[in-house]
């Protein structure tokens, strides 16, 4: 039987579950803060992450719905809003595509989630249905990555400015806002967790949650890794470096 966990003894795992898991250590995310990655492996990590992108306002849907007060409603929301957007504001999924045309790639090609990795769609359906199956305490616990989100957000968006010479600010506006939005939404979904996880099998199914989502997120860099570097295994109808580029951006072709 595990024992009844303090909320400050919680958190603490909570964190250091992040500090083991979360996709900050995984050396595609490394090999992309370093500068180490071709153009084309940017645009693969670009392209591919759109779809988690795009199906994260999809994810927040399942949880605003089962969501009983007013109060939880109005929190959980601002969420959609800041990927949907208004209008007259843009909001991340536009600013994704953005980054995706920033980086030279088709946007049309981009938005048709067409040339995405299998692995891509795998882990990101995994953790939509994840949201939608599980119950609410494990939903929202799943958010919990974002208390990690700002950290690794700063040190990715730092690296990418100074060694790659194709990627600019406005490319990665998309980052701006985040790290505020993350610390807002995490704070709430942290407090949400230590406050309803009130016996040892709610405190472990938190915990569990969010491993899941760590293991969400370094799958599609696993996927990345094994296509676009180490061994370059494509699967089929996957995004073909040199292809889809934006018109006068056929650089960096492959052969
Ligand atoms: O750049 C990143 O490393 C990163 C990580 C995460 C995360 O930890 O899940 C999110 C985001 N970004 C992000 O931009 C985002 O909108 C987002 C929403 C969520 C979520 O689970 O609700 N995670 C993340």
């Amino acid at each position: 039987m595990t024992e009844m966990m303090s909320k400050t003894d919680l958190e603490a795992a909570l964190r250091q579950i992040g500090e083991e898991r979360y996709h900050s250590n995984h050396p595609f995310q490394i090999m992309l803060q370093e500068g180490r990655l071709s153009k084309q492996q940017v645009q693969a990590w670009a392209l591919n992450r759109y779809y988690y992108q795009s199906m994260i306002p999809v994810k927040d849907a399942h949880i605003l719905a089962r969501l009983d007060t007013v109060e939880l409603r109005r929190e959980w929301r601002e969420r959609i809003i800041d990927h949907d957007g208004t209008e007259t504001e843009r909001g991340g999924i536009v600013k994704w595509i953005a980054l995706a045309d920033g980086v030279g790639l088709d946007r049309e090609y981009v938005m048709s989630g067409k040339g995405i990795l299998p692995g891509t769609r795998f882990a990101v359906d995994a953790y939509v249905h994840f949201v939608r199956d599980r119950t609410l305490l494990e939903a929202i616990a799943s958010s919990l990555t974002e208390l990690f989100s700002p950290n690794v957000i700063g040190v990715r968006t730092r690296g990418m400015l100074e060694h790659y010479d194709f990627i600019t600010r406005e490319t990665l506006a998309y980052f701006d806002k985040r790290p505020v939005q993350a610390k807002r939404d995490s704070d709430f979904a942290l407090s949400y967790c230590l406050e309803q996880a009130t016996r040892p099998e709610l405190q472990e199914a938190v915990m569990n949650a969010l491993k899941f989502k760590c293991q969400v997120l370094w799958a599609q860099l696993d996927a990345l890794m094994h296509a676009y570097v180490e061994p370059g295994h494509l699967p089929f109808d996957a995004w073909q470096p040199g292809t889809h580029a934006r018109n006068g951006d056929a650089t960096d072709r492959a052969a």
